[in-house]
Order: structure tokens, then sequence, then C-alpha cells
């Protein structure tokens, strides 16, 4: 967090008690337009968004400036995790105004239908969740005949550094691989340098309170994963109770909705909070910083002492990665999965323009002198 700011906040928008367990910061506060309201998004649904408040959830809808903000760049919308500025309206109830600066984002690519690769065509993202400190990497340590997917761990943990929150890997349903585990946490480990790694399992409890270890204060955790990884079931284990319904809860209800549909903001009884996601099919980067780079820092270490450069690991001599995957010290497929990331990083990273939209939609500083030209908020 940057240095606390102290500011002088008017009768208007007093700090209710609640605020700081959600994660209100003075740094937030000094970001707040004058004549608004904060609130934390628990919920986002079709141009509406739910805001947490000391006395329970609340619809708001968005003001027209952050309705405009989003139709030019989806990024811009509100999302789960986001601190938004809210307007008391004359009819009693409250609009969307702005949403504050966001210290972190996970936005994924590839969302649109136009796509190239896979990837989005026209380089727009979708914030998954913001202001989160942790991302939960969720992983079925097996799901049906197959064991975790290493290389879907990688692209998740990569993007889980370029949102500016810190990834932690979490091997989901251990119950079911009981001798393998030690060479599978072994084998997730390498795949993702540097990042901790947990078994859980619902089933027995086992390693959900390592996961709790780090919702402590107010930290926020987003969980991302596949659909069926046990994302819900992790967050009601967290929270200690059914907060969110499971695929197993969904299929008795016989509504034929098996999946978790909206992400959504969970309150944890014994501090900090943790959002639930709908399962991830596919991901694209977006927002692309080092995330690849620090995934791969040890392939990154041995391209370093390649004999070109320019090396492309594809057969030149002197190869220091090739001589890796030869020896069996590097597996070919982290060598393909890298090789396919740095070339997707690459292509989102020639998209300028996402990149300075991007950055806009971080600041908030421009939508706030559109309010004030659009006379939402005073001064
Ligand atoms: N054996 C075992 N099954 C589990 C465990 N965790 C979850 N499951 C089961 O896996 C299924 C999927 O769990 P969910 O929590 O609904 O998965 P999800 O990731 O939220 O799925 P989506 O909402 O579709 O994204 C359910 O039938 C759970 O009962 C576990 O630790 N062990
Ligand atoms: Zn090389």
């Amino acid at each position: 967090m940057t240095a606390p700011r102290q500011t002088q906040l008017g009768p208007s928008h007093p700090i209710r008690p609640d605020l700081p367990a959600l994660g209100w910061t003075d740094a937030l506060a000094a970001t707040l337009p004058p004549g608004t309201e904060p609130d934390r998004v628990s919920r986002v649904d079709r141009g509406a968004v739910e805001v947490l408040t000391a006395t329970g959830a609340e619809h708001a809808r968005l003001a027209a400036p952050v309705r405009r903000a989003a139709a030019a760049d989806p990024v811009a919308l509100p999302c789960v995790g986001d601190w938004v500025a809210l307007v008391a309206l004359p009819e009693g109830r409250r609009e969307v105004a702005a949403v504050l600066p966001r210290r972190s984002a996970v936005v994924r690519g590839g969302v649109s239908r136009t796509s190239r690769e896979g990837l989005s065509g026209d380089g727009q993202g979708q914030v998954l969740a913001a202001n989160v400190d942790v991302v939960v990497v969720a992983e079925p340590a097996r799901h049906a005949d197959d064991l975790a997917d290493l290389g879907r761990i990688e692209r998740l943990v990569a993007l889980a550094w370029d949102s500016g929150g810190t990834p932690v890997v979490v091997l989901t349903k251990a119950d079911l691989l009981p001798g393998g585990l030690p060479q599978l946490l072994a084998d997730v480990g390498a795949a993702a340098p540097g990042v901790d790694v947990h078994a859980v399992s619902a089933v027995t409890g086992g390693g959900v309170p390592a996961v709790r270890g780090y919702l402590t204060g107010s930290a926020t955790a987003v969980v991302l994963g596949p659909s069926g990884a046990g994302k819900s079931t992790l967050v009601n284990a967290l929270a200690g109770g059914e907060v969110m319904p499971t695929q197993q809860v969904r299929a008795a209800d016989g509504r034929g909705r098996h999946t978790t549909v909206h992400r959504e903001l969970v309150v944890l009884p014994g501090g900090g909070l943790v959002i639930d996601t709908p399962g991830l099919r596919r991901v694209g980067l977006f927002d692309v910083g080092d995330g690849v780079d620090k995934v791969f820092a040890d392939v990154e270490e041995l391209a370093a002492s390649c004999r070109f450069a320019d090396c492309s690991h594809r057969g030149e001599p002197g190869c220091a990665v090739l001589a890796a995957v030869e020896s069996g010290e590097l597996p070919r497929r982290r060598l393909e999965s890298w090789l396919h990331l740095q070339r997707e990083a690459a292509w989102m990273a020639t998209r300028s323009d996402v990149r300075v939209r991007r950055k806009q939609a971080r600041q908030w500083g421009s939508m706030h002198r559109q309010m004030r030209r659009d006379g939402v908020i005073r001064r």
C-alpha cells in the first residue's frame, strides 16, 4: 500500500465502522470524489452492481459516464471487489458515479467473438476481480483420470502475477489422489517457481487452514480455476458454512444449472474476504507484464546462457534450453508452454492501445473529470 494520506471527509460521507473490515483505507479515501459515498462491489449483474453496506446488500445502477466509459472499454466496468463512489438519487436509490482506482485487477483477454488463434481480436479485456491481495489458482489434483493440468496452472499463475496480487496454487480434491500427492506437489512447485502450493480436501478438511492463513485482516482473495475444480466448495470451507451453492447442491435442487454463474464477494466470519468465480474455460493473457517471465524464471535463466542472444530454442547450436530438455532437467511440455505463452504475451504487448486504455481505466482521474463535466459530481 502506498503511504496513507489523511483526508478531510465531510459529514456527507461518514466512514461506517464496517468499511475497514472490507478493505477500505485512507489511501482509497483520498481518491473519493466529494459528495459521494464509498462501498465495495459484491456482485455484478447486467448493468447494475450489488454493493455491501452496513445493513446488507444494495443494488445500484451505473451513472451515465460510467456506462459510457465501459462501452468504450469493458475494463472500466465496475467489477466484483471494486470500490465505487455512490451518489444518492432523489428517489432514495444510489448510483455508481465512479470506480475508485484499483490496486490490483485480474484481467483476462480473449473474450471477444472475433478471435485470432483463440485470442481476442479487438484487444478487449474483462476484469475478473479487483483489489485482490491473493489470487488462488484452484486446480483439481485429480479430475476423472487426469492429473492436475500444469499448463493451465502456468497460464493462470502468469495472469495472477500480472494482476498485482500474489498467486497461490491450491490443488483441490487431494483426497482423490492419496498416493501421488508428494510427486504432484513437486511437479506443480516446479511449474510455478516461487509460488506457494497447497493441497486441500473439502472431504477431510485438510489444507483449508493453510489457505485461510492468507486471509487475515481485510485481505481479499479471488479463487480462479476451471469449472468443477471445487472453487465454491473451498469458499464454503473457508467461510465455515454454505455461502455458495456448489455443483452438488445445484444438481440436487434439480434446477439444471450446476455451475456458479456470478462472481461474488464473500465476507469471511473470521476476517478476510474471498471472491468465488464461475469456471474459466479460455483465459487469454491481457495486462501483460512480467507474469510469464516470473512463471518461467528457471527457463529464462537457462535461455540466458544460450550461445545466440536471439536463440529461438528450436534447434540452434549451443541452445542451453534444448540441452536441458535433452538431459531431462526441463520437461519438453514446459518448454512448449513457455514458447506458447511468450508468443501470446508478445502479441498482446503489441496492442499498445490496450495498454494505454488499461492504464486509463486504472486511473480514475479522467473519469472524474468527465463526471464533473457531466455534472454528476460538483466541484
Ligand atoms: N472428493 C472431493 N470432491 C470435491 C472436493 N471439493 C469439491 N468437490 C466436488 O466437486 C464438485 C464441484 O465442486 P464445486 O465447488 O461446485 O466446483 P466449482 O469449481 O465451484 O465449479 P463451478 O461453479 O462450475 O465453477 C462438487 O460435486 C463437489 O462436491 C474435494 O475436496 N474432494
Ligand atoms: Zn536456446
